[in-house]
């Protein structure tokens, strides 16, 4: 997993990610190392620009392996030439990939415990992998048999809950923002979630957490034309209105231009 290329230029993921703008004014950036992240609403609400953004500061970023899961097979699929891994709407695929990514976790593990460390740093010679996963649902509840939905999720489950320490990090969006879809054991792993627009409070507590809708924070009153605006909730905090920076298909076409140039090629 080592990068035999020379960080010469380009950002890294121990920096700060940028998201957009809280209404306040104020930029959102968060810091992605060591965390995971979650980004639910209804279909349109700008899910995929919000993943857009993360996405292309991975693939920025020489000391990151771009892992993408996309079930749509379009929505990433600008990004498919700078991605380390590319797996569309196909469950074995995922399920191949998924159990080699908890083979290279626990990898990671052994090798930190030999050390006689608890997490990677910057200074670590190995890659963060960014797992990109849209559409969730997909993989979890559509594709393949019931057998193979469980599966995928029993591994995702646990590259949330223990990926983070070896330097994994989830990204993972739905449109469906449902119990069966995110079950409070898997929702509550994430560290960042971001509700964009729900149909209904409840939808929304399903991703920020229960309660918050009543204490008036709710997705649910995001207005369907406010496309791009989301809660976010980072751990600890309470959720803060922010809106996402919007990238267009000519943007991405430079980004991608770009990343190419800082990035080898390993695998597709
Ligand atoms: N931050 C933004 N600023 C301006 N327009 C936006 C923003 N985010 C999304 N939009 C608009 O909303 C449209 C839908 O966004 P997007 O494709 O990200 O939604 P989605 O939630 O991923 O939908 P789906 O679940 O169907 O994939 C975009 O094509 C764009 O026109």
């Amino acid at each position: 997993m080592r990068k035999n290329t020379i960080p010469v230029a380009g950002l890294s993921i121990y920096d700060p990610v940028h998201l957009g703008i809280y209404e306040d004014g104020y930029g959102v950036d968060i810091e992605l190392i060591w965390r995971n992240i979650l980004l639910a609403g209804e279909p349109g609400a700008g899910k995929s620009v919000g993943l857009n953004n993360i996405v292309a500061h991975g693939a920025l970023c020489p000391d990151l392996s771009l892992w993408l899961f996309d079930g749509k097979q379009v929505e990433l699929g600008l990004w498919r030439e700078v991605a380390d891994l590319f797996v569309g709407p196909d469950i074995e695929r995922a399920l191949t990939a998924l159990e080699r990514l908890q083979a290279e976790m626990d990898r990671r593990y052994v090798e930190l415990d030999r050390v006689r460390r608890r997490k990677i740093d910057r200074h670590d010679p190995i890659d963060v992998i960014m797992v990109v996963i849209d559409e969730l649902a997909l993989f979890s509840a559509t594709m393949g048999t019931k057998d193979q939905q469980e599966q995928f999720v029993r591994l995702l489950r646990d590259l949330v809950a223990r990926g983070r320490a070896a330097g994994i990090i989830v990204v993972a969006a739905t449109q469906r923002p449902s119990a069966d879809i995110i079950p409070t054991s898997l929702r509550d792993l994430f560290g960042y979630r971001m509700a964009y627009r729900c149909t209904t409070d409840s939808s929304s507590d399903i991703i920020l957490g229960r309660g918050w809708a009543a204490q008036g924070f709710d997705a649910s009153n995001i207005a369907p034309e406010e496309r791009g605006v989301a809660l976010l909730l980072a751990e600890g905090g309470i959720p803060r209105r922010m809106k996402t920076a919007y990238l267009t298909d000519a943007h991405i076409h430079s980004l991608v231009e770009y990343a190419r140039r800082i990035r080898t090629r390993k695998t597709a």
